[in-house]
């Protein structure tokens, strides 16, 4: 809207009146729309809000600090508040860009989804800016009424102004929901050593201690290629998430649970770190394996790595060989066939899809009727025992996925 006129300097306006009185040959010449009518200035349109995904950002946290974000207004046409030829439309006001995590899903509170910022740079218009006003408060009454034949857009209202009200921006009341994007998650009961595993082989640091559920977020790696694979193969440069320790009953929100096993819908390829020094290793296997079936079906899918960490304490070794037969015959032999990666690549398709539990003909689905893992191998996170060779099956089952992706030669 104009400003008021009190502090307006000299009215252009008056200045033309005065040019008519006098019978002088000054004509306001007005912008015009393209069907001829007066375009009147208009108040500038509220700024937009936008959320978008920054590669910078890692955790949400900070919403918790501050969690109202208001874009700013428009401008003012201009200080007279008199139409003249000379006025401009009022500054838009200026966009407010939220940065979120790569990963971030948001939808308005108990409502749709809006977006999926899966990639860094993407972005959604939370919140339109209202629209700018258009005001002829002040104008004298003889070109107030000509404003008005000459242009289609305007109202009286009842004081009798003239002005067309700019309009409330959007308000919204926002979810934001942060999914982890991995091409490895780390998986196992709490204590495995998943936090170990990342810090052997990436540069991340998470906490690392000797109790149950030290890992409360999801800790990000990120493993290099292997430049002696060539350079196609190359690919095998990966993002690793440790996800916090997952144990019986966490599909139905035990211990960490669903907050936690949905950063899994985002990976490709799962690696299981199983204790092997705990009470009954094979055991601890099923557990999470049935905790990742219950939640989301499609999980035991997905191709994935079993590592039997802690084989440097004598108990782990002694039982390594027939741990690792008996956690490899878990599973359906044929299903290991190649389709497993083009199941896989559905996985962002169908990732919505969750259900508790996959019906099969003549039946539920259990561990048995699943996927083999791709490897199971023994190692030692921290005393790095085995680490190459638990790479090298981590990098097998990546490119089992990136390889699919390929362009045909
Ligand atoms: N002896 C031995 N201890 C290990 C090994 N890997 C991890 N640990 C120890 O096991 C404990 C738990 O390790 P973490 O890496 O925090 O386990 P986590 O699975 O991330 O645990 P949560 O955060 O609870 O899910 C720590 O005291 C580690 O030092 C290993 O290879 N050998």
């Amino acid at each position: 809207m104009p400003a008021s006129t009190a502090d307006a300097p000299k009215s252009p306006g008056r200045r033309s009146d005065k040019g008519r009185r006098s019978g002088g040959s000054k004509k306001v010449s007005y912008k015009r729309n393209y069907d001829g009518s007066v375009a009147l200035p208009m108040g500038g349109h509220g700024g937009d809000v936008v959320v978008y995904a920054n590669e910078a950002e890692e955790t949400l946290l900070r919403f918790h600090e501050k969690a109202r974000y208001c874009a700013k207004r428009g401008g003012n046409v201009g200080a007279t508040g008199t139409l003249s030829s000379r006025m401009h439309n009022g500054f838009a006001g200026e966009t407010i860009r939220i940065p979120v995590p790569v990963g971030t899903v948001v939808k308005r509170k108990k409502g749709t989804v809006l977006a999926d910022l899966a990639h860094p740079g993407d972005e959604v218009i939370v919140a339109r800016g209202g629209q700018g006003g258009i005001s002829l408060i002040d104008v004298p009454e003889y070109r107030r009424r000509k404003a008005m034949s000459l242009s289609p857009n305007i109202m009286r209202d009842a004081s009798d102004k003239v002005l067309i009200h700019g309009q409330p921006g959007e308000e919204v009341s926002l979810e934001l929901i942060l999914r982890v994007v991995a091409d490895v998650g780390l998986v196992g009961l709490p204590n495995a050593g998943k936090s170990t595993l990342l810090s052997a082989i990436t540069l991340a640091r998470p906490d690392i201690a000797d109790y149950p559920f030290t890992t409360l977020m999801p800790n990000l790696g990120r493993l290099g290629g292997d430049p002696s694979l060539g350079a196609l193969q190359f690919s095998s440069e990966a993002t690793l998430a440790d996800l916090p320790g997952l144990i019986e009953g966490a599909h139905l929100g035990k211990g960490l649970g669903r907050n936690f096993l949905r950063h899994l819908r985002r990976t490709r390829v799962i690696v299981h770190v199983v204790d092997a020094a705990a009470d009954d290793p094979v055991d601890d296997y099923k557990i999470v394996r049935e905790e990742l079936r219950m939640y989301n079906p499609q999980y035991l899918e997905r191709p994935y790595v079993v590592v039997l960490n802690k084989i440097d304490l004598p108990k782990a070794q002694d039982r390594l060989s027939s741990l690792a037969f008996e956690i490899s015959s878990i599973g359906c032999e044929e299903c290991n066939d190649n389709n497993t990666s083009e199941r896989n690549l559905n996985l962002n398709a169908n990732e919505q899809n969750i259900s508790s539990g996959a019906k099969v003909e003549g039946g539920e689905k259990e561990l048995r009727d699943y996927p083999r893992p791709q490897a199971v191998v023994g190692a030692s996170v921290l005393k790095h025992i085995g680490i190459d060779e638990m790479l090298k099956e981590i990098r097998a089952a990546l490119r089992k996925c990136f390889d699919h992706r390929l362009p045909e030669p």
